[in-house]
């Protein structure tokens, strides 16, 4: 579905991805964890085609070569910040729409709409102006944004930031039904262990590579130990592995 071969990126002189390959096919959900500045939302932007880079490929065919319109029917990006405007939460997450529509929103992107609102909770915001919601709530306008684009890719940064533990653990199952409905979801986190309570593949990266990828079999404390410079210990509540810090 999306793959990068041996991606490289620098912002100026300075190298943040150093040869990252990564295939992630339908269905799949995968956390990328890994400390500050180790290069996930530069990895997530590449893949979204925000940041342009060779060596990123949506279905076999260069992320270059998509025109923006068909990149955004493909795949949709919620940042890892949002700033709020005058738009209502309605207007903002029709935009999500745009892809699709013409002068003015069929019945289909109304309906869409109404039930991405629904998905995420936050009907009742339907009206206010996104300058007149809380940090959480904005975060979940632009996850129903982006739910309104009906991609078959969501790439997520760190969406659960600004989320309490209901939110979270509502976003996160969303995710998860999504990618059992067969879509694609690449999410950067930083909460180890919602990462690994709910998805199902981990790519861990430092320093713009990548050190560990694959399922609950790449976990180690020697990983953490490299990857975060951390000890932990390992141990498991409800057949989930949690991890504690020493
Ligand atoms: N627009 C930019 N211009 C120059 N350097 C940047 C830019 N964005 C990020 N960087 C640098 O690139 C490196 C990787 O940043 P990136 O945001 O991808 O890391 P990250 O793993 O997502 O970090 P965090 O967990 O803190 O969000 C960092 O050292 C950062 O300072």
């Amino acid at each position: 579905m999306i793959e990068t071969r041996n991606l490289r990126f620098s912002y100026g002189e300075r190298e943040v991805l150093r040869g990252i390959s990564l295939e992630v096919g339908e269905g799949e959900f995968v956390a990328i964890l890994g400390p500050n500045g180790a290069g996930k939302s530069t990895l997530l932007k590449c893949l979204a085609g925000i940041l342009r880079c060779e060596g990123v490929f949506l279905k076999d065919r260069s992320v270059r070569d998509y025109s923006p319109k068909e990149l955004s029917r493909v795949l949709a990006y919620v940042p890892q910040r949002v700033e709020p405007g005058f738009l209502t939460v309605f207007d903002t997450v029709l935009l999500g729409r745009r892809p699709y529509m013409g002068l003015t929103p069929s019945e289909k992107d109304l309906e869409v709409v109404e039930e991405a609102l629904k998905r995420l909770g936050i009907e009742e915001l339907a009206l206010k102006r996104t300058n007149e919601i809380s940090g959480g709530e904005l975060q979940k306008v632009s996850i129903a944004r982006a739910l309104a684009q009906e991609p078959e890719i969501l790439l997520m940064d760190e969406p659960t930031n600004n989320l309490d533990l209901k939110s979270q653990l509502e976003v996160m199952r969303l995710a998860r039904e999504l990618a059992k409905g067969g879509k694609t979801v690449i999410m950067v986190m930083h909460d180890v262990n919602l990462a690994l309570r709910f998805a199902r593949r981990f790519v861990f990266m430092k320093d713009g590579r990548k050190i560990a990828d694959g399922g609950l079999e790449v976990l180690s404390e020697k990983l953490f130990e490299e990857v975060y410079g951390v000890r932990v210990e390992i141990g498991e509540i409800r057949g989930v592995p949690v991890i504690v810090p020493l």
